[in-house]
């Protein structure tokens, strides 16, 4: 595939925004005059997040807060996801992915294979991930009260058969994102297990939220590429690096334009996080065409005509309709 660079800028088709929109406080929140000289863009009004946790976030583009989900929660999370792996329960809409090192290989029944679980939005044991109150709790901090899980995965990062394609280029999940706007998005991430550069930690741009989309392609990997793996090719090199080290429980949540990835697992372990994209319900669809999201939404259609055959006409909105499942308040837009 070649690619001109450098490309074209982002353009986001004139759609306005619904009034309904405009984020509203949570009941119990703290009037915009509790921070009387703060402005505030990437977080909104309540009494959740302590002022630096507020600044943190606005300034990098995510907050990491220790020890939120307990160890007989990720047991349970874990034990389903065997189940999964077994095929002993097959959830609707679920999407079993292999990595590209052994796409082609016989299917063995066990965890082995499979490097992640998306879209397990009908499966009601990993669901319950999506709904944990004190996940909601720091989600509202970001989303406000009506509240849509859209995207959700377990990821079981193999240990890396020597092509180095258990790593995940560095991009920003709003690339994937047909919804705006994106300061009412957030992912949570929960580290299922202790997380290092030896297993292949999340690594963050810090304060790259602040800029625009960028353009996502393939990477030129010799080893290979896992099929959606975009990644950025024109990011700042100098911007610093940081891994972030997480245990057992431990959760980030970010923004979806920070830019971010994941290294290669060289341990033999399979590692886990199981993650939850949120969005305000009161977000808005938007047409990707003429944009940097074309390339994506190209793969995405390609993949849901071969799955839902005898529909003759599926939009990429649909896609994210049909995928979204309401955890808190009114199914406004989305
Ligand atoms: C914010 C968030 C969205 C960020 C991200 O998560 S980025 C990554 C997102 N990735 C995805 O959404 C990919 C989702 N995966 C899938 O839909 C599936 O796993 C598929 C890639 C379509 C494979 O489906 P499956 O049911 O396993 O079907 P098959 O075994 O018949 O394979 C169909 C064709 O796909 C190929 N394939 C399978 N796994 C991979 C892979 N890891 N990387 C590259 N190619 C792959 C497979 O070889 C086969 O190719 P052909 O024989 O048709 O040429
Ligand atoms: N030179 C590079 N250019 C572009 N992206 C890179 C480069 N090196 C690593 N990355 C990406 O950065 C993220 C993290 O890389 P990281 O350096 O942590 O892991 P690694 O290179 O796999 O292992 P190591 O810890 O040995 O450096 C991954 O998304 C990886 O794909
Ligand atoms: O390696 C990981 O767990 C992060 C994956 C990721 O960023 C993604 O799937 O969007
Ligand atoms: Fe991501
Ligand atoms: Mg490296």
């Amino acid at each position: 595939m070649s690619f001109q660079w450098p490309l074209p800028p982002l353009r986001v088709p004139p759609v306005a925004p619904p009034a309904a929109l405009v984020a509203q406080p949570t009941s119990g929140a703290v009037s915009p005059a509790a921070f009387p000289h703060q402005q505030f863009q990437y977080t909104l009004d309540n009494n959740v997040l302590s002022l630096e946790q507020r600044q943190f976030y606005e300034e990098n583009g995510f907050l990491v807060i220790k020890n939120l989900v307990s160890d007989a929660d990720i047991q349970r999370f874990r034990d389903e996801f065997q189940r999964i792996c077994k095929k002993e329960v097959q959830p609707i809409g679920i999407t079993v992915m292999r990595d590209v090192a052994i796409e082609k290989s016989e299917y063995v029944p066990n965890e082995k294979v499979v490097s992640k679980v998306q879209d397990f939005q009908e499966d009601e044991e990993l669901f319950r991930y999506c709904t944990l109150p004190q996940i909601l709790k720091y989600v509202e901090c970001f989303t406000g009260p009506n509240i849509m899980a859209m995207h959700t995965m377990l990821i079981n990062k193999p240990p890396d058969s020597g092509k180095k394609t258990s790593r995940h280029p560095l991009h920003q999940d709003l690339h994937y994102f047909p919804f705006r706007p994106s300061n009412t998005i957030v992912c949570a991430w929960t580290a299922m297990e202790h997380i290092d550069r030896s297993n292949g930690c999340l690594v963050v741009l810090p304060g790259t939220h602040k800029g625009p989309l960028m353009q996502h392609d393939y990477p030129q990997w010799e080893g290979g590429v896992n099929k959606m793996y975009h990644g950025i090719k024109d990011y700042d090199k100098n911007n610093a690096r940081m891994h972030l080290v997480m245990e057992k429980g431990d959760t980030v949540f970010f923004h979806p334009l920070l830019i971010h990835g994941s290294g290669q697992n060289k341990t033999q372990g399979y590692r886990k996080a199981i993650s939850c994209h949120f969005a305000s319900a009161s977000c808005y669809y938007i047409d990707v065409k003429g944009t940097t999201q074309e390339n994506i939404e190209k793969e995405v259609l390609e993949i849901a005509k071969k799955r839902f055959r005898d529909i003759d006409f599926i939009t990429i909105q649909d896609v994210w309709r049909f995928r979204g499942r309401l955890v808190k308040g009114e199914r406004v837009t989305l």
